[in-house]
């Protein structure tokens, strides 16, 4: 049985690095799922039928790392027609032997209920713009304004809003480094694959 890792939290909150922390530590596959909606939204045309229709090339674009990918993603993301296309997608990802691990918005609650380990990661939101900014040398107060956008859109929304599961752990890594929050991540993960 693959073992299933679902990581979800606010934008720039860490998710990313530590979930590609965990893949590397255990041999799993990861998945950003995020990257699903970034090319979604920069793919442009009606979303539901570029949803449909993604290419490893879609997903490939050097631009969605961008600020307006990431905003033009938050819209997008608020289709149900959109999420549904994407669904089965990561649900058989997330059935990858030996394991894998996806990052998200929706994944504890949603694409993955019965995962064996659920993390949301946290951080304050001026944390996160300051290590977004530094990220994208770009101003801090104009990322924070982006992020608190993108949380708001994303926690509001109807269908699969941004939440933690009910039995997800919390981590909030304001006061972490990279190295303390994947060294909190890899034992919890480390525990729950001894006791199994
Ligand atoms: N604990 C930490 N301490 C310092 N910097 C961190 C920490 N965790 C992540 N970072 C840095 O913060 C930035 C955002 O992290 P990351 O991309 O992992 O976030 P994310 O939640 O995956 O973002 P997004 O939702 O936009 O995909 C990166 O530059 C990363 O190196
Ligand atoms: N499971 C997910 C993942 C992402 N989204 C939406 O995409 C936007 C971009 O995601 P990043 O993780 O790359 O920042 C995000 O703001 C969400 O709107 C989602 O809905 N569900």
């Amino acid at each position: 049985m693959p073992f299933t890792i679902a990581i979800d939290g606010p934008a720039a909150s860490g998710k990313g690095t530590v979930a590609r922390a965990l893949a590397a530590q255990f041999g799993f596959h990861h998945l950003d799922t995020g990257l699903l909606y970034r090319a979604t939204g920069a793919k442009g045309g009606d979303p539901a039928a570029a949803a449909r229709s993604l290419t490893p090339e879609d997903l490939a674009r050097d631009d969605l790392r961008s600020a307006e990918a990431g905003e033009a993603a938050s819209r997008i993301a608020a289709i149900p027609e959109v999420r549904t296309a994407l669904v089965q997608f990561q649900r058989d990802f997330a059935r990858k032997e030996p394991g894998a691990v996806l990052d998200g918005r929706d994944i504890g609650t949603v694409i993955c209920p019965d995962a064996e380990v659920k993390l949301f990661i946290t951080a304050s939101d001026l944390v996160r713009a300051r290590r977004r900014a530094a990220e994208l040398n770009t101003d801090a107060q104009i990322v924070l304004e982006q992020l608190r956008g993108r949380d708001a859109r994303d926690s509001q929304r109807a269908d699969a809003p941004m939440r933690p599961a009910d039995d997800a752990v919390l981590l909030d890594t304001s006061e972490m480094s990279v190295e303390q929050a994947v060294e909190t991540a890899t034992a919890l993960v480390q525990t729950a694959i001894n006791a199994r």
